[in-house]
């Protein structure tokens, strides 16, 4: 059992509407979601997220192709038999109740005996750190501890795998990275898959096993967040998560999965190719913000690229110089860690030459 996928979805597609109406919200999508994964869906507004997340918890019923839970074709299996619970953005927690009675409703519901039920309710309000205010009703407890009630009332029944639409969008900055935290540390003490939905890309980096990122109905990429963050292989992959500069270019040869490509502007560079993938023509390069520098104004003969500085954004952290690239139209960012006191090294309308880091560019598929 234990090399089974917790979920897979296989050539899934899901038709709303009819004829001219018809409208793919999941389009001839392949996934495959590992055992005690942390695994999120990343993707805009839109993008058919939560339709896939409600194939999953039988909420929905797919047009065409397979959902497997545990290697079980779940066609047939009706939502409240299936291994698998949901946290609502809204949390759905009975006001009227109070925050044990709200954590023990699912397990009253599938008629387990009165005992299993308070042992099970007790250990769910201390992995959730909710003992204190067992008896208070949920319309009397904060923002944050209802999203505890409503994750511990969705873990009680033990299912096999939690989906969780985004649990923390009603939650402020602050509550929101404690519950991040929370989410993760929840997630590891239970072993449970969790499939997480979300369109903040910080919050799949920084939380997931593996991130999938959706579009218009499909999966584009799934790896980890390193992978998904260093290695897009599709343009709106590498526009949707952090900022990117892209360079047209031509490639001129290839060896060992990298690239030269001849960017005019900025020189040829070497870039990886993503597998499989073996263009000869036109492509597109991807390079992100701090994975290029600028060079010392002595050095300028040595960069792989000059142009001027449009604009300097200081953030604290960081600083961010915009450069228009020497055929004045083609823009480039590069993104700098400050240094402690570190004055101002260039200002707007400055030439500046940029060098860029060994093995940090890459070519697009698309
Ligand atoms: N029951 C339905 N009937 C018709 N169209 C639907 C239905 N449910 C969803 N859609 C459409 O399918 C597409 C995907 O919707 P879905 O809710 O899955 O997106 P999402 O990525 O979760 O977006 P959001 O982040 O805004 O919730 C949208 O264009 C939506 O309008």
């Amino acid at each position: 059992m234990a090399d089974l996928n917790a979920v897979e979805i296989r050539n899934v597609s899901k038709i709303f509407g009819f004829g001219e109406f018809a409208f793919a919200a999941v389009n001839d999508t392949s996934v495959a979601i590992r055992q005690n994964e942390f695994f999120t869906l990343l993707g805009p507004s839109g993008c058919g997220k939560t339709t896939l997340l409600r194939l999953i918890a039988g909420f929905e019923f797919p047009t065409s192709g397979e959902i497997l839970l545990n290697g079980e074709n779940i066609a047939a299996m009706p939502p409240f038999k299936r291994p698998v619970n949901t946290v609502f953005q809204s949390y759905a927690l009975f006001p009227h109740m109070t925050v044990a009675e709200n954590i023990g409703f699912g397990l009253q519901m599938l008629g387990r005996p009165k005992a299993e039920i308070q042992a099970r309710v007790a250990e769910m309000l201390k992995l959730v750190r909710m003992e204190e205010l067992r008896g208070r009703r949920t319309s009397q407890i904060s923002g944050g501890q209802q999203q505890r009630v409503a994750l511990a009332r969705a873990l009680a029944p033990q299912p096999k795998v939690l989906l969780l639409d985004e649990p923390l969008s009603a939650l402020d900055y602050k509550l929101r990275k404690d519950m991040q935290i929370e989410l993760k540390r929840l997630q590891a003490e239970t072993g449970i898959t969790f499939i997480f939905v979300t369109h903040d890309q910080e919050e799949a980096l920084t939380m997931s096993d593996r991130v999938a990122v959706m579009s218009a109905g499909r999966i584009l990429q799934v790896g980890s967040p390193r992978e998904i963050y260093d290695a897009p292989t599709d343009r709106f992959v590498a526009d949707f998560i952090g900022e990117t500069n892209f360079l047209k270019g031509r490639v001129v040869s290839t060896e060992n999965g990298i690239a030269e490509v001849d960017t005019g502007v900025a020189g040829h560079i070497a870039a990886a190719l993503p597998t499989g993938f073996s263009p000869d023509g036109e492509v597109t390069v991807v390079l992100r913000p701090e994975h290029a520098m600028l060079c010392p104004p002595d050095a300028m003969g040595e960069c792989q690229m000059t142009g001027t500085l449009e604009n300097v954004v200081y953030f604290g952290t960081d600083t961010h110089y915009h450069v228009v690239l020497s055929d004045g139209v083609t823009p480039f960012t590069l993104r700098e860690q400050n240094k402690p006191m570190q004055a101002a090294r260039f200002a707007q309308g400055d030439r500046v030459g940029i060098s860029v880091e060994a093995n940090a560019a890459r070519v697009l598929r698309n």
